[in-house]
């Protein structure tokens, strides 16, 4: 059992070693390397089919209306995915946390790689630990945040590292409190009351959450329609809360066969459901799969806050969803059980936690190429 591994430690057991140049500089490049083309057979469509039809693109819900609710249910059952504005995130926030990834991406190679993240380890500077289980490297960074980024920041700002550590901690906040508002909306819209679940905490506030802060950036490439920013996968959160910049690159995947751009929209934030909200609602909010494509002129920057359970939080799914004709579908994991589970399995890991196929015959999304009924 992995209830009681702290978040940080998850991967002491699965390090992943994915060696990153001292003076690698994607900006210098003129071509696309060899190591960097994904054109090849894959199970997943090309990007470049993706359909841009606005009308056929996650729903946008105005979090101050009387019918969000209902729109969030819908949106989390057909895609696992909406756009939201009138989120109560204050705009300045957001737009600080930008120009934080902003200033932490533009240090030079060698200075960034003094908050590298231990091959073993959860937080830091690099490759995203997803590059592991794909074959070519992805055009993008990241850092990822678990707990207080002190340290790190540190190292990257001697002299101003309280700037950006009261940005992150604010933005924290923030997002906590709209991940637990909207855990609870989207619940509510399930029948499932505060009584149902017995980890929110005392008030229900989600306040021993565990979390993730994410800074993607994704620059300018030679030759996008080869290259990948950020391969298909699910997360492994109970929500993800994504802020884009302006530039598109976001995708969903549509029904196993399309993705579908999530086009920016100032101020707003996408929220998608992640493996363990999956799991929860036994399969009623799928967790979509996405992806993120880069471009030739404008680089991208995304921040992806990622919500899990406390550590110790026995996710299954919820009884009030379960009856004859809805056995649960899954087995009980805790985050830290599951995040390894993702370590070793990567897409599969849901699979790997199945107990049985759904009875009607409606596969997920993200084990479409795992599980055959009938
Ligand atoms: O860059 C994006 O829009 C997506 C980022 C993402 O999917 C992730 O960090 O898990
Ligand atoms: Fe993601």
């Amino acid at each position: 059992m992995g209830s009681n591994i702290k978040i940080t430690e998850v991967f002491k057991s699965h390090p992943v070693h994915i060696p990153i140049h001292k003076n690698f500089d994607f900006d210098s490049l003129q071509e696309l390397p060899d190591s960097y083309d994904w054109i090849q057979p894959d199970s997943f469509p090309n990007s470049s089919l993706s359909n841009n039809h606005l009308s056929d693109s996650i729903p946008l819900i105005d979090l101050s209306l009387p019918n969000a609710p209902h729109l969030i249910g819908n949106a989390f059952r057909t895609w696992g995915a909406f756009q939201v504005i009138n989120h109560g995130v204050p705009i300045s926030l957001l737009h600080s946390i930008e120009s934080s990834a902003n200033s932490l991406f533009s240090l030079p190679a060698p200075h960034k790689l003094k908050a590298a993240r231990p091959s073993d380890g959860i937080s830091g500077y690099g490759l995203v630990r997803i590059s592991s289980f794909f074959p070519k490297r992805m055009w993008s960074e990241g850092f990822t945040i678990v707990g207080s980024p002190l340290e790190h920041f540190r190292k990257l700002w001697p002299h101003d590292y309280t700037r950006y550590c009261d940005i992150v901690e604010e933005y924290d906040q923030e997002m906590k409190s709209l991940c637990g508002r909207l855990m609870w909306v989207a619940l509510g819209e399930l029948g499932i009351t505060r009584e149902d679940v017995n980890w929110a905490g005392p008030n229900g506030d989600f306040m021993t959450s565990n979390a993730a802060t994410q800074f993607n950036s994704y620059p300018v490439c030679p030759d996008p329609e080869r290259a990948m920013g950020l391969g298909a996968h699910t997360d492994t959160s109970l929500l993800t809360i994504v802020y884009q910049n302006n530039t598109r690159g976001l995708q969903v995947l549509r029904e196993g066969n399309r993705w579908v751009t999530v086009e920016p929209v100032p101020g707003a934030l996408v929220v998608q459901v992640g493996d363990l909200l999956h799991i929860l609602t036994n399969g009623l909010y799928p967790s979509p799969v996405h992806q993120a494509v880069v471009n030739r002129t404008r680089k991208r920057l995304s921040v992806a806050y990622v919500f899990g359970p406390p550590e110790s939080a026995e996710i299954s799914p919820l009884k009030k969803l379960l009856g004859p004709t809805q056995p649960p579908l899954y087995r009980t994991v805790t985050w830290t059980e599951y995040l390894r589970k993702k370590a070793e399995h990567f897409n599969n890991a849901l699979s790997s936690v199945r107990l049985c196929a759904p009875l009607t015959g409606l596969l997920d999304v993200n084990d479409h190429s795992q599980v055959k009924v009938g």
